[in-house]
């Protein structure tokens, strides 16, 4: 309920994504570390191939960065690859991280009729879900409204979405920046959505977009959807730090550049992961300020 200009908060409501998501960057820095664990990444590591060289890693980094980076990002595909007990390993990579003080970003890029993705909300934004996560990445590809169920469960727990904008490879293009009828690209179109779902928030919203750090200057896309812009592509996929300002102008305060095997390639000595993130941190905090 509005009562003069200021929004009611419903005191036993949980405190939304976008608030816990702000506090977290002022206080740890702007950073999402992935967890993708390549089958390569554990060979170079020395793990096996298997199950127990997943737990291994996924551990090993949630020991070294889950007490200090802002946010970790497990991808979903590199545990579902070794089925019920691969998700059993992302189950108890997510409640340790959440547990040790990091947001937890499920990267599973779901997206379905409006129907189906009730219950892709249920896994993964329902409290007491065994894969319940701070946020989990969403395709707008069958329509933003077909991602309101998402949208009202993480309204409901305090959880947020980070929806596929602009993604950082190269073929993205051909859909994300086709032009409708009316004249606006399907990504400027998604980008609007935001802004209208996180109208009003304070200190930021809790729907973000993803919008890959790869893809030089964006100025053409009105990037100011008072939610966080999670930036992937910086490290393997050609990347910096140093790149965030002048592809995202004005809406660097609201980045989060994310990093995967930039990082991962420092383990699995603990040290090497967290300066590592420390080193990417510190080149974050340079170039944005
Ligand atoms: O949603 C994502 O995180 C994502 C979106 C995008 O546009 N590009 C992109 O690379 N990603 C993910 O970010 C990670 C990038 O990994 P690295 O290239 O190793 O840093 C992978 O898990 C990708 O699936």
């Amino acid at each position: 309920m509005t009562v003069q200009g200021t929004t009611e908060q419903d005191p036993s409501a949980p405190e939304p994504f976008g608030a816990r998501l702000r506090r977290a960057m002022d206080a740890r820095g702007p950073l999402c570390v992935g967890i993708d664990p390549h089958a390569s990444l554990l060979r170079d590591w020395g793990l096996n191939d298997d199950v127990a060289g997943l737990e291994r890693f996924s551990r090993t980094v949630v020991e070294a960065l889950a007490d200090r980076v802002a946010v970790l990002k497990p991808q979903s595909a590199f545990f579902e690859r070794f089925g019920s007990r691969g998700i059993a390993v992302l189950e108890r990579t997510v409640a340790e991280a959440r547990a040790a003080g990091a947001l937890v970003v499920m990267d599973a890029k779901r997206g379905d009729i409006g129907s189906t993705m009730g219950a892709y909300a249920a896994a993964f934004l329902e409290p007491g879900s065994p894969l319940f996560s701070d946020a989990l990445t969403v395709s707008p590809y069958l329509g933003f409204g077909a991602l309101e169920p998402a949208v009202a469960a993480a309204t409901a727990s305090g959880s947020g979405l980070f929806v596929l904008a602009l993604t950082s490879n190269p073929e993205g293009q051909e859909v994300q920046r086709a032009v409708r009828t009316d004249g606006t690209t399907v990504a400027a179109t998604v980008l609007r959505h935001l802004a209208d779902r996180n109208a009003g928030a304070e200190p930021l919203g809790s729907f973000g977009a993803v919008v890959g750090a790869t893809l030089g200057d964006l100025s053409v896309f009105d990037l100011a959807v008072n939610g966080p812009l999670l930036a992937p592509g910086i490290g393997a996929q050609g990347a910096t730090p140093a790149d965030l300002p002048a592809v995202f102008g004005e809406a660097v305060r609201n980045v989060v550049p994310s990093v995967s095997r930039g990082v991962l390639r420092h383990g699995p000595d603990t040290n090497g992961l967290r300066n590592s993130a420390i080193g990417f941190a510190d080149e974050v905090r340079g170039a944005v300020g």
